[in-house]
């Protein structure tokens, strides 16, 4: 079964990701933009660029993406192993398609959806820390392009459009508590889908 944790930068998923080794010693637990693969590292010099041209960065974001699945993704679920991944597929529908707004694509979300459907393996369950886009901002300290109100504001009506269409696949966790309770949420959410699966 494949979990995924999605929200704004900020918004304490990789606090959670850390905190649930310890709870699912067996999980395989896993992170996009990949911290292991030269394609991460280049999405990482993106990252950093101020100037890096949006439809490019989306293209290796989505090379990320698919060497993840390739070599980490796909394996551990085809094992039956739990997989639960800090940020996944959505990150990119909410986050280059604010990107991507004023580009010359009539439809970003759609455009970024429509090149993964060929071969991606959407997520079973999505946990989505919710935060306003002030706080976010805060917490991340707001040091790359990424993590500034206005742009996180457009990512957070992003999210809430892939909820609104998938409402059975997201669990929403308020994320503006404290990281205990927030722990607390995203545990009680996981024991669940693990419950129902
Ligand atoms: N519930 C919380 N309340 C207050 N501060 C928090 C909370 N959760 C995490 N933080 C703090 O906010 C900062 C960002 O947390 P974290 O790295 O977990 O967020 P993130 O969602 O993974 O961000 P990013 O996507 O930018 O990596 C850290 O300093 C962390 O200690
Ligand atoms: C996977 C992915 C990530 N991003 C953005 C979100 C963050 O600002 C950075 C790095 O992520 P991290 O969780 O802070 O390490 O990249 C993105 O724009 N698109 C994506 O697909």
């Amino acid at each position: 079964m494949l979990v995924t944790l999605e929200g704004l930068d900020g918004s304490g998923k990789t606090t959670v990701w850390e905190a649930l080794h310890d709870a699912y010693p067996d999980a395989v637990f896993t992170r996009e933009p990949t911290s292991d693969s030269w394609y991460g590292d280049a999405v990482n010099r993106a990252i950093a660029d101020d100037d890096a041209d949006p439809l490019a960065t989306l293209f290796l974001f989505t090379a990320d993406h698919a060497d993840h699945l390739s070599r980490v993704v796909r394996p551990a679920l085809a094992d039956g192993d739990l997989v639960i991944s800090d940020r996944y597929s959505d990150s990119r529908y909410a986050y280059q398609a604010a990107s991507l707004r004023d580009s010359d694509l009539r439809r970003p979300m759609e455009y970024i959806r429509g090149i993964h459907t060929a071969f991606t393996r959407p997520p079973d369950k999505t946990i989505y820390l919710d935060v306003d886009p002030e706080t976010a901002a805060a917490r991340s300290g707001a040091t790359n392009k990424f993590e500034q109100a206005a742009y996180l504001a457009d990512v957070r009506a992003n999210y809430e459009r892939l909820i609104e269409a998938e409402p059975e696949r997201f669990v929403r966790v308020d994320a503006t508590r404290s990281p205990e309770d927030v722990l607390d949420a995203v545990e009680a959410a996981l024991e669940e889908i693990l419950a129902e699966n």
